[in-house]
């Protein structure tokens, strides 16, 4: 549905320290700054230039007060008052204390690792300490473990990016470089739970941490500026402490902020009592954070999909990009998927095989129907005819191989044994290897 012009514009008048929340859905509003100084989670929004957002749940934060103006009818909306930003800025104001101290004495700058249970506000905490630090001409490296959301890139994926400016207001970190200027570095696990192959998810992880070591100790302003680290939510349950206590290691982490969550605070506390250089520290859940439900999150993840291929809908809902389209032949395709998690019990298995060896085992998927409507990552890495590598040795390198980007196969000829693939570049895709999750969309228009 487009916003039409003769409705009209409506002033909103804001206080200082107020927030205007919003929900949108299919509808689309058109929101700007008529007056004073507003931001949307510390992206400072420019004067009179009208924003434009739908299916997503929002606020506009004033610290001074301003007049907004809305134009269309959002689901839900209302001010607020009772905001958790002073403490957000705190926060943000030591960890610019901890950034020059380490740009004094040559050290890493803080590695921040935000913790808490689902929909509590960790990608929104995020990207505020992101926003502030870039205020401060900060470059901090955003690391983004929360597979079910994929914020800067898609779905199922680990992801790292070095922030360097605002994050958009609109798009938020958006699922394409191509509209938003961040080129993340990502690992594809394919699953939205990073529990349901968690051993390969350490793996991937702990490739990740590696890189990202490596490119910051050659970087000395991202190593000073330190890291920002989004978790996925079952990271703060019992089940997932293993992967988080990982985490903690492999990006050696020196605070936790845990977002209300005071089991999981005691427990942490407990955990580095002993390790005084890791800071553990409770952090107030924002009132206005929205339990997302199941369909909401399912629609989310297929807009990412979508903006990934198409850009963001514009105002008349048309697409900012046109994908390529590229025809493939099944003999020129190597496809794999991470093994599975081993339903018979390890007394089944054959010798020498556990379930933890079997997830880090990548399996051949043959070219056929079953690829319909699948999103695959394609490696950077080629099959070589010449070469003959053993399943380990080709496991190996798939998984420790980072991602060129994504196609979707729109369609599937038995008969003629050809797939037809869209991806947002012209991209070589011949004997490349792509990876294959539980990713599917379904293209609508
Ligand atoms: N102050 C606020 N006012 C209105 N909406 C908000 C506010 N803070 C966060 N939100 C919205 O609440 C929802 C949940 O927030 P967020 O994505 O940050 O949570 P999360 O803890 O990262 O979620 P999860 O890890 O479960 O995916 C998002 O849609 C976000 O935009």
């Amino acid at each position: 549905m487009n916003v039409e012009e003769p409705e009209e514009w409506r002033d909103i008048k804001m206080e200082a320290e107020q927030e205007f929340r919003f929900e949108v859905n299919q509808k689309k509003i058109k929101l700007k700054v008529k007056e004073g100084f507003a931001e949307i989670f510390g992206t400072e929004l420019a004067l009179d230039v009208p924003y434009l957002f739908h299916n997503t749940k929002l606020s506009v934060f004033t610290w001074k007060g301003c007049i907004l103006s809305m134009f269309g009818e959002c689901e839900v909306d209302y001010i607020a008052g009772d905001t958790p930003m002073y403490t957000y800025l705190n926060t943000h104001l030591a960890l610019e204390g901890l950034r020059e101290r380490a740009r004094f004495e040559k050290k890493n700058g803080p590695r921040v690792l935000i913790l808490g249970g689902s929909d509590v506000g960790k990608t929104t905490l995020s990207r505020i300490l992101l926003n502030y630090g870039v205020k401060m001409e900060k470059k901090m490296m955003f690391i983004d473990l929360d597979v079910n959301e994929g914020s800067v890139s898609l779905p199922g994926v680990l992801s790292a990016s070095s922030i360097q400016n605002p994050i958009d207001p609109e798009e938020g970190f958006g699922s394409t470089p191509l509209t938003t200027n961040i080129s993340p570095l990502c690992y594809y696990y394919g699953y939205l739970d990073c529990l349901e192959k968690s051993t390969a998810y350490g793996v991937l992880m702990k490739k990740l941490s590696e890189v990202v070591e490596k490119k910051t100790s050659i970087d000395e302003e991202t190593r000073y500026a330190g890291y920002i680290i989004n978790t996925p939510s079952q990271f703060s349950e019992n089940t997932g402490y293993d992967l988080l206590f990982q985490a903690v290691e492999d990006f050696k982490v020196d605070a936790l902020l845990i977002i209300g969550h005071e089991r999981l605070y005691s427990d942490m506390k407990k955990k580095y009592n002993d390790f005084k250089e890791i800071h553990v520290v409770k952090i107030d859940k924002s009132g206005g954070v929205v339990q997302r439900d199941k369909k909401f999150r399912k629609q989310l993840q297929m807009d990412r999909i979508k903006e990934y291929f198409y850009g963001s809908p514009t105002e008349n809902n048309r697409a900012e990009l046109n994908p390529y389209r590229n025809i493939i032949r099944f003999s020129d395709v190597n496809i794999r998927r991470i093994g599975d998690s081993a339903q018979a019990p390890t007394s089944a298995l054959p010798l020498g095989i556990d379930r933890k060896s079997r997830e880090t085992k990548m399996l051949k998927v043959i070219p056929g129907d079953i690829l319909l409507h699948s999103v695959l990552g394609i490696t950077h890495l080629e099959k070589n005819a010449e070469q003959t590598l053993t399943n380990e040795e080709e496991s190996q390198l798939i998984l420790s191989s980072n991602l060129l980007g994504f196609f979707y196969v729109s369609e599937v000829d038995e008969a003629k044994q050809i797939i037809t693939v869209l991806s947002p570049n012209p991209l070589k895709l011949r004997n490349k290897y792509f990876l294959m999750g539980s990713l599917k969309w379904v293209e609508t228009s």
